[in-house]
């Protein structure tokens, strides 16, 4: 078993690909921009953060090896590259962010005459390169200030009991996760009792992934089907739901994987305080609000089909959007890396964006 979705070494970029998973652990070598969009578009790597990580380390390898007559050359062609990575997934912001952070830098480097061609180069590469670390220590970040604030509204010493959705984990990461990274830190701290995984149809990424991590980890966890999420609500005395985002608007409104909104109304009838738990790259603030974001809507075959085995009736038609939006009045509050915020205190993130450029080294 092996739980890391991305390996980098000496500008080999590989991904583990997570449509055979759990059965089979095979790598597959990214060659550079097209072999990204391929790998993402698929889903064979996919979680917001990691889609951002591949795409921008896909450009990296193409670029390693390209000669450059100049540094506007180099800036042009990295603006076209990246605009192609981020037409890959729609909903997802992490890659768009990215790239927006990306070209700023190459156009910072192209103008600067202190910077030569081979510097511009070497320092874009690094910047890029830094991600996974950045994303990882994000994670642990997101993980600890989670734990605290979910262990701030129980009493004394007791466990939790949480309940997640979809695949927010090592898989979805450069490592550790976003909300299962809360669920990770409160392991750690012993103070978790027990996780609720939802198989999160159609593409099975909580019964396929979550699973996987929560079993690879020793976490005590039970699968449960979508369906089955008023009935745990209601038997299970659930501490708090946890989910990830693909991107949040300045209102706090959040897309994340589909059935996180039914998961969350149910949240508030039973009392339940429902978090997102999310890297600052998922929170796009030029968004106002929900209604603004672009909802993938990806083929019938994900929801026809397990594998190559037909499940639905022939002839059927089928609506299968990938994410939806939780509206922020739903939403106790966002965990990110710079500490814990109502949806309503979104806004002042701004400046931490500004001083904690994404990507910037
Ligand atoms: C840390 S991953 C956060 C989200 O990207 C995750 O919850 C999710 O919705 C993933 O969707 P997917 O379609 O599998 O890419």
């Amino acid at each position: 078993m092996t739980l890391r979705a991305i390996r980098y070494e000496n500008s080999n970029l590989e991904i583990l690909d997570q449509l055979l998973l759990p059965a089979q652990s095979k790598y597959i070598q990214v060659k550079g921009v097209e072999d990204g969009w391929k790998v993402i578009n698929k889903m064979q790597v996919r979680g917001a953060p990691a889609i951002a990580i591949v795409g921008c380390l896909s450009l990296a390898v193409e670029l390693r090896n390209e000669k450059f007559d100049s540094k506007q050359q180099m800036r042009h062609e990295i603006e076209g590259k990246l605009n192609y990575l981020v037409s890959s997934r729609p909903t997802a912001v992490n890659m768009k962010i990215a790239a927006e952070d990306l070209i700023d830098l190459a156009n910072q480097l192209s103008k600067d005459p202190n910077i030569t061609l081979e510097d511009m180069k070497a320092r874009f590469l690094q910047t890029v390169e830094d991600m996974l670390t950045k994303d990882i220590a994000d994670n642990k970040a997101i993980g600890e200030i989670g734990a605290k604030e979910i262990l701030s509204r129980v009493s004394g010493d007791s466990l939790c009991r949480i309940l997640t959705h979809c695949n927010t984990g090592s898989l979805a990461t450069a490592g550790y996760g976003t909300a299962l990274g809360v669920i990770r830190s409160l392991h750690a701290m012993k103070r978790l009792e027990h996780v609720y995984c939802t198989e999160t149809r159609p593409y099975n990424q909580g019964a396929r992934l979550t699973a996987y991590e929560l079993v690879h980890d020793k976490i005590p966890a039970t699968l449960i089907v979508d369906s089955m999420v008023a009935a745990v609500m209601k038997h299970r005395n659930i501490t708090a739901v946890v989910v990830g985002a693909d991107r949040v608007a300045a209102n706090g409104d959040t897309a994340n994987k589909i059935g996180t909104y039914q998961m969350a109304v149910l949240a508030k009838y039973h009392g339940v305080p429902f978090f997102v738990a999310a890297p600052l790259t998922s929170v796009d603030l030029k968004v106002p609000s929900g209604d603004h974001i672009i909802i993938e809507e990806r083929p019938d075959r994900e929801m026809t089909h397990i594998g190559e085995h037909r499940i639905a009736a022939k002839g059927v038609t089928c609506w299968n959007p990938a994410f939806d939006v939780t509206p922020a009045s739903l939403i106790a509050g966002i965990i990110t890396e710079k500490g814990f915020f109502r949806p309503e205190q979104l806004k002042t993130l701004n400046d931490c964006q500004q001083t904690n450029n994404h990507t910037s080294s």
